[in-house]
């Protein structure tokens, strides 16, 4: 997957260069390029924004330098595949399942704003030439997007194949939200590990009976309840058929 970045912070996406992205990158799953807005600007100030259209606060960015940037990394006649990613407060918010789709794409272009924002133009023309999501990563007010594509990039990379270890493939995944395997849709509940007593705290004898099934019953059963205690929105939108017998007792 080739992911290019447009930003006037290019250092804001340093992290990119590290841990699991970094290595996927060195690997050449990843093939990431974080590039500078004002390239693509031709005036002695390099100017990417301007006053709003209507009166109001603070600034809006120019739809030429992001068009510009947009046409050089994505020539026309090579949309095949790539997809344009608007972090935003006012998006469709960010989810795994968001992530597992944005994970089959060949070529993400994301374009992290400040300001006020990017000229609504400059949207709309793009998505006559390739799908733009416009995406929330919460329900909060950042001071720019660039954040949002640390979050984006990461959740995304480690989907793909090869990135994460066997031992920690992402179809495990068990911190919830996976829509995918035996927690598909709950939070994950404790985890341990050693020693079995810590500060006068015993590890839970369950885990360490050596009984499988017996410990996988007492994983579903703690992230049930943990799931229903911290986001019953999340138990409201399981798929009652996958819940057994047991899941219901609970
Ligand atoms: N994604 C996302 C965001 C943002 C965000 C994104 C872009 C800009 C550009 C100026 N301010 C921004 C805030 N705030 N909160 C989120 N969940």
């Amino acid at each position: 997957m080739r992911i290019d970045v447009v930003t006037i912070f290019p250092e804001y996406l340093a992290p990119l260069d590290v841990s699991l992205i970094g290595k996927a990158a060195t690997a050449g799953i990843l093939d990431i390029h974080v590039h500078e807005l004002r390239t693509w600007t031709h005036d002695r100030h390099n100017t990417v924004d301007d006053s709003p259209c209507g009166g109001g606060p603070g600034m809006v960015m120019k739809p030429e330098p992001w068009w510009e940037a947009l046409t050089a990394l994505v020539p026309p006649g090579s949309e095949d595949g790539a997809r344009l990613i608007v972090p935003t407060p006012s998006g469709r918010p960010f989810t795994q399942r968001v992530a597992e789709d944005l994970a089959t794409a060949s070529h993400l272009v994301f374009a992290p704003a400040r300001y006020e924002g990017i000229d609504r133009r400059f949207i709309e023309a793009a998505a006559e030439r390739m799908p733009v999501e416009e995406l929330s990563i919460g329900d909060y007010v950042l001071a720019g997007g660039e954040v949002a594509v640390l979050v984006m990039v990461e959740a995304v990379g480690r989907l793909l194949p090869g990135v994460l270890g066997n031992a920690e493939s992402a179809k495990d995944d068990s911190f919830g939200h996976s829509s995918q395997g035996g927690m598909a849709g709950l939070l994950e509940g404790p985890v341990y590990t050693k020693p079995a007593n810590w500060d006068g705290r015993e590890v839970p004898p369950v885990l360490l009976s050596g009984n499988h099934a017996v410990i996988a019953r007492w994983r579903r059963d703690e992230a049930l309840r943990r799931t229903a205690q911290t986001r019953p929105d999340l138990i409201e939108a399981l798929d009652p058929a996958a819940l057994d017998k047991k899941d219901r007792a609970q």
